[in-house]
């Protein structure tokens, strides 16, 4: 059995496994239609697989924001497995590219899905921090729902008080998720809020803890120094903590995406990315790029405005989406 047809097989053990690999072909149509669209032109226009067709198809994969180094490597393993198996025509070869894909991204243990970091029975605290705008808010309005559906306890803290509108927009999230949010006036110290927050959360006996972060780039110093002293004082209150760090990226920026992540990943230790918009970009690609030039996880990606639209990332789901068509056509 080619790779494909295990990838489809994959997708249709139980109605869960149906319904994420349904939420990523919807969510990566724009993605998609570049990418195996571009990728099937190739094929229709080569037919033999030779150098010409290679360097089209790093050009394909580049333009797609894979990311140069992560297009090498890749396009080198192509080449010694269509020499492994002796591949000469080109419609042969999107088995070893979906493969290789999720190849590239897991490395060797392939069956590895990288969720959040929680502890049981007792307090996780997941910090999450990355510039206005990127989807910060929801996206943690998100996670809260998608948390508390799995019947954990949870509590938002309003760290974000430097932006006009950021509490407010939190406490509708917490809102619509049913989470406790604790907040303090806007302009007021974070690491307070955050403070304020722990203590609610114990004395709550909340399971996990999100805490909001104000995202002001202008100045690396004192983002660092603000994530610091946040970082601190969940150290002092939560043995253990922050369990999470997650750092939010909007696909659509492409290797702006890239640069905020070196900038978060010196002030702080980023231990997963939330990659949100996945669906408004048609290059999807950016998640490789992350995952090989930055060595951090994509934990979750974002795949539309609303609360159920935040999937765990799952490599085989991402494949899945950049190929449903093909996979279709298959049957
Ligand atoms: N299509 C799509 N839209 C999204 C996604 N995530 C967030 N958004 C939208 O992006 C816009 C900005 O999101 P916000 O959460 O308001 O931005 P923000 O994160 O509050 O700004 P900060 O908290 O300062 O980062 C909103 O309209 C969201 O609905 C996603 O995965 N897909």
């Amino acid at each position: 059995m080619g790779f494909m047809d295990k990838l489809k097989n994959r997708f249709k053990q139980n109605e869960k496994a149906e319904e994420v690999s349904t939420k990523y072909k919807e969510g990566m149509k724009k993605s998609r239609q570049t990418f195996s669209g571009r990728i099937n032109d190739l094929i229709a226009r080569y037919r033999k697989v030779d150098e010409d067709f290679f360097e089209e198809l790093e050009e394909v994969l580049i333009s797609a924001d894979v990311g140069v180094t992560t297009v090498m490597d890749l396009v080198e393993e192509l080449k010694m497995e269509v020499k492994r198996q002796n591949i000469k025509d080109t419609k042969d070869i999107r088995e070893v590219i979906s493969e290789k894909l999720v190849e590239i991204y897991y490395g060797d243990d392939d069956e590895k899905i990288e969720g959040l970091n929680l502890v049981e029975n007792e307090l996780s605290v997941i910090l999450v921090v990355g510039v206005n705008g990127v989807g910060k808010t929801t996206s943690i309005g998100k996670l809260a729902n998608q948390l508390k559906e799995q019947g954990k306890k949870v509590v938002l803290a309003a760290g974000d008080t430097f932006r006009a509108g950021a509490i407010e927009q939190l406490e509708v999230w917490g809102e619509r998720a049913g989470v406790d949010v604790i907040k303090q006036g806007a302009g007021s110290d974070p690491a307070a809020v955050i403070f304020d927050g722990i203590k609610a959360a114990k004395a709550r006996n909340a399971d996990v803890l999100i805490c909001d972060t104000a995202g002001r780039l202008q100045n690396k110093v004192n983002l660092m120094n603000e994530l610091s002293k946040v970082k601190r004082v969940i150290e002092r209150e939560v043995p253990n903590a922050p369990h999470e760090v997650l750092l939010v990226l909007d696909a659509t920026t492409g290797q702006n995406a890239l640069n905020q992540a070196k900038t978060f990943s010196e002030a702080t230790n980023v231990s997963g990315i939330v990659l949100t918009k996945l669906d408004g970009t048609a290059k999807g690609g950016i998640v490789l790029a992350i995952r090989k030039d930055l060595n951090i996880p994509v934990k979750y990606v974002g795949l539309g405005e609303k609360i159920e639209d935040l999937q765990e990332f799952n490599a085989h789901a991402f494949v899945y989406g950049l190929f449903a068509d093909m996979l279709e056509d298959t049957e």
